[in-house]
């Protein structure tokens, strides 16, 4: 229930069209019983020439003396009955399908733009959740519920806004024409409420479990999708296409079964209803012969009465749809709402400071820090303590899985610590505005993310209205600015999904010019582990070169170029800094750092001799 006041919340913005498209299905729904109460006059006085020029009776309420008639409702120089009906007829006619139209239109105007807010709210908080709400959600499910789920409400909306109306107006108003047409006969039809919605409340919650069920099968396949599209070259690499062509299949037999069992569910309703109408329709059959015969009753007002009831009964038929309809929407607001709703680890304070300028110290004090699975943490960095000065350059070096990315990652608050402090200039990290801080930060990973657009607005990500002049100077210092020229439309060429159409070496060196051109004091690099060529290579760490030039830097060194650059180097070992000092002091030492700059580092030697003097000749003069 708390969900379904949750969803109509959102059509407060649109009151003032939600309440005219009530008014106006109000007035439909009220012509469209008008127009059945039409038929008794049709055949008692249209249809009847022997009937007496009188007053056209529409009807009489019961237990009272007071009669409606149609003079009312027409022009009081229209006297002969036809001319009285037909106007009535069209009139009616003509003002229903003007209501009807501007009703359905304002409904869905309401219902879609309570759905555009929905999902402007789902996204916006998704794009803002913390980096372990990334890795706890697949892409997949994200995808689904940003499209899939907000399409089933969007859907359900739209019908329940305008058609959904418009019945239950109809319905209340054809309940009112039926009790005024069929008098007592009328009360055998409550007979048949507790079973319709008895059954129509069982087969809702069946169907909202069925739905979700397929919704989180479709997950599952956008999931699928996502992956292999993505990594392609890796699928056919593998020659793996088989055997995910058959892991898709399964997950489509999957959405299948769950499918059909939504739909097995939802279709009983319609047949269920039927069968129940037809049982009514007999049995009234049955009572009006016996009124008709015995009671006077006129065949006009039992032809009305049977149509009304026929009339009823289609909204009532359609009442379990838009319940079935109403419930997937609920069961994928559940899941809008839990995404919405989550809480995240990483939280800014309320009153947090927001830092203008790094002034040049940073310092990890203690740190610990375990990533959370199924509610238990294991701890990967152990009392980590280091402290980085202003324009120094520290390289961070160890075997895989040390946790040296896990620690630069405290550094912007990616996660959060769970025992000790990060400070920036004396303030805990976590007092700080989570903008503010990461806007000291440049950050150049080994997966360069591009996106798919210009050269010039992946330059310029994040800063739009940055000038022509600042990008080019960016893309000269990363050495990026002759292959730019070379391709087909400049800075204006597209660079296709994640950089597809760049080389290894050009995404790096673009994504180098854009840290350069967001222009952070402070910068976190996760050198990439796969090599170039020789001439990339020398293109990149020339560019690498002058990125760091005038930075704090915290480097995740893979390259012995880069040790060597370092002011100081901290092995980490399982979650702990074992060795900390210059690249002599540290060989000298003969421990863990000494042993993988033997294995690691060692056979860099050979390039490395040529890259030193083409990184410090490009390097030079450049920023
Ligand atoms: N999101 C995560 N959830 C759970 N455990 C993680 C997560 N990311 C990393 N780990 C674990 O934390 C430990 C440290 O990983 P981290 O990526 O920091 O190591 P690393 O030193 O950077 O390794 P590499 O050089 O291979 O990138 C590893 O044991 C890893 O399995």
């Amino acid at each position: 229930m708390r969900r379904i006041w949750r969803l109509l919340r959102y059509l407060q913005k649109y009151a003032l069209y939600s309440v005219t498209s009530v008014l106006l299905m109000a007035v439909v729904g009220a012509l469209a019983a008008f127009r059945i109460l039409l038929i008794k006059p049709i055949f008692d006085n249209v249809l009847r020439p022997d009937a007496p020029p009188a007053l056209v009776l529409l009807f009489h309420i019961p237990h009272t003396s007071i009669t409606v008639n149609l003079q009312h409702f027409v022009p009081s120089h229209f006297r002969n009955a036809w001319t009285v009906v037909a106007v009535a007829l069209v009139g009616s006619a003509i003002i229903k399908s003007i209501c009807d139209y501007l009703g359905t239109v304002l409904a869905n105007k309401a219902g879609f733009g309570m759905i555009t807010d929905i999902r402007n709210d789902l996204y916006d908080s998704v794009l803002r959740r913390s980096t372990a709400f990334f890795q706890r959600h697949s892409t997949g499910a994200l995808i689904s519920t940003l499209i899939s789920d907000v399409e089933r409400v969007q859907a359900a909306m739209a019908t329940v806004m305008s058609d959904f109306l418009q019945q239950i107006f109809t319905l209340v108003f054809m309940i009112g024409a039926v009790i005024l047409t069929g008098g007592r006969m009328a009360w055998v039809l409550l007979l048949f409420v507790p079973v319709i919605v008895s059954s129509a409340r069982r087969i809702g919650r069946s169907v909202r479990k069925t739905t979700r069920r397929g919704q989180d099968k479709l997950a599952e396949i956008q999931n699928i999708v996502h992956e292999t599209i993505t990594g392609n070259g890796i699928v056919k690499a593998f020659g793996m296409e088989l055997w995910e062509m058959n892991r898709f299949r399964k997950a489509a037999d999957r959405l299948l079964t769950a499918n059909m069992r939504s739909v097995a569910i939802q279709s009983i309703s319609s047949p269920l209803m039927d069968a129940l109408g037809a049982v009514a329709i007999a049995l009234l059959l049955l009572f009006g012969r016996d009124r008709i015969m015995h009671h006077g009753m006129s065949a006009g007002s039992f032809v009305a009465f049977l149509i009304a009831t026929f009339t009823l009964y289609d909204p009532v038929r359609k009442m379990p749809v838009y319940y079935n309809n109403f419930q997937q929407a609920v069961g994928a607001s559940q899941e809008i709402f839990k995404f919405i709703d989550e809480q995240d680890e990483v939280l800014e304070r309320k009153k947090a400071i927001t830092l203008k300028s790094f002034g040049g110290l940073i310092e990890f004090r203690d740190v610990r820090f375990g990533y959370e699975r199924a509610g238990v943490a294991k701890e990967v960095l152990h009392g980590i303590s280091l402290t980085v000065r202003r324009g120094e350059v520290v390289a961070l070096v160890g075997p895989s899985g040390a946790g040296k990315s896990t620690l630069v990652n405290l550094l912007p608050r990616f996660f959060d610590v769970t025992g000790g402090t990060i400070l920036l200039d004396e303030h805990d990290v976590r007092d700080l505005t989570i903008a503010s801080l990461r806007a000291q930060i440049g950050k150049v990973t080994q997966e360069t993310v591009l996106f798919n657009d210009t050269v010039r607005n992946n330059i310029a990500y994040g800063r739009p209205d940055v000038s022509m002049e600042k990008i080019e100077a960016a893309a000269k210092a990363a050495l990026a600015h002759d292959f730019i020229l070379r391709m087909s439309d400049g800075y204006d060429t597209m660079i296709g999904e994640r950089g597809a159409r760049l080389s290894g070496g050009e995404r790096q060196r673009i994504a180098i010019a854009r840290a350069i051109l967001k222009d952070a004091p402070i910068l976190i690099l996760d050198e990439a582990t796969s090599a170039l060529d020789t001439e990339s290579e020398v293109a990149v760490q020339a560019a690498l070169a002058n990125l760091m030039q005038g930075r704090t830097v915290l480097v995740i060194a893979h390259r012995l170029s880069t040790v060597r650059r370092a002011d100081r180097i901290a092995v980490i070992e399982r979650g702990s800094v074992t060795e900390l000092g210059s690249h002599d002091e540290l060989v000298e030492l003969g421990g863990m750092y000494s042993r993988l700059y033997k294995l690691q580092f060692g056979q860099d030697d050979l390039l490395e001799a040529d890259l030193g003097e083409v990184v410090a000749a490009e390097g030079e003069g450049v920023v």
